[in-house]
């Protein structure tokens, strides 16, 4: 069973239809939802609980490119303050010390939030914001003793319509932003999505933070965690 929102309704009714016939009518919701409104989330989660029982896997996916004003702060609040927003939400409604079964989280971030990206500073720091906020959670100990792990996913350029939209709202030099793509070059969406279900799958997997590019595949990285005593 998924629920899934948008703020595009045209094309998440389209895909719900999709859904639908594949899945069967009851396994599949679409609601509008603008993933910036605490109100509209929150009824959202609430709707999804009453109507599946539970939730087991959220993923925060919402993201947008921005870099003047006000576009910038829209991308600030869509990409770090909505995906901040949909973790704690989940966990709320996941945890098991709160009434929840337990699961995990999956947010997607970028390898642009792994590294400098100077064609798009604003996007790469909610990129890294999200990286941060995700192995944060998933280092807290009564987070991890609520039955909740927590990943976080970056890819390189993806075969998606964000890539066919760069202008220059969003990147600070969209002529050399075609080259560097050249270079980096574009992964298709079924290997980002391996890696999503591989960190679904796989229990022992808690803030894992995996980058998927065409140049280098799948790669865990690794980042020296003190603890917190
Ligand atoms: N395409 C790429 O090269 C890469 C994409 N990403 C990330 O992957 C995620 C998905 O992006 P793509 O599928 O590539 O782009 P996309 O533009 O095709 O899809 C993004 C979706 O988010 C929705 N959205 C935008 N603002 C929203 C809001 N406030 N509330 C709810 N939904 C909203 C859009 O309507 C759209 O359907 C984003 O977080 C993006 O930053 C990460 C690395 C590379
Ligand atoms: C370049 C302008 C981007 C504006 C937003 C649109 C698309 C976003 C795409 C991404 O999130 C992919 C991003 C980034 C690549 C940044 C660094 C790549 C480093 C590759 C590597 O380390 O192998």
């Amino acid at each position: 069973k998924v629920c899934f929102c948008d703020t595009n309704g045209e094309l998440g009714t389209k895909t719900l239809s999709e859904l639908q016939s594949k899945y069967g009518e009851g396994n599949a919701m679409f609601q509008t939802c603008d993933v910036s409104l605490q109100q509209p989330m929150e009824n959202l989660f609430k709707k999804v609980k009453e109507t599946f029982g539970c939730l087991d896997i959220v993923c925060n996916n919402a993201g947008i490119g921005g870099e003047v004003y006000p576009l910038w702060e829209k991308t600030i609040d869509v990409n770090l303050k909505g995906t901040t927003r949909g973790t704690l939400l989940a966990l709320e409604h996941m945890r098991t010390d709160k009434g929840g079964k337990g699961g995990v989280i999956i947010n997607i971030s970028s390898a642009a939030g792994l590294n400098v990206n100077p064609l798009s500073p604003v996007y790469s720091a909610t990129k890294a914001g999200i990286i941060a906020l995700t192995r944060s959670l998933a280092m807290n100990s009564e987070v991890k003793s609520a039955g909740v792990r927590l990943n976080v996913v970056c890819p390189a350029f993806v075969d998606t319509d964000l890539i066919k939209e760069i202008n220059d709202d969003n990147c600070l030099d969209v002529q050399k932003a075609s080259k560097f793509i050249e270079m980096i070059g574009v992964v298709s969406k079924e290997v980002v999505v391996d890696c999503f279900m591989e960190l679904v799958r796989d229990v022992n997997q808690n803030g894992a933070v995996v980058k998927c590019s065409k140049m280098d595949g799948t790669q865990y990285t690794s980042i020296e965690v003190k603890p917190v005593t």
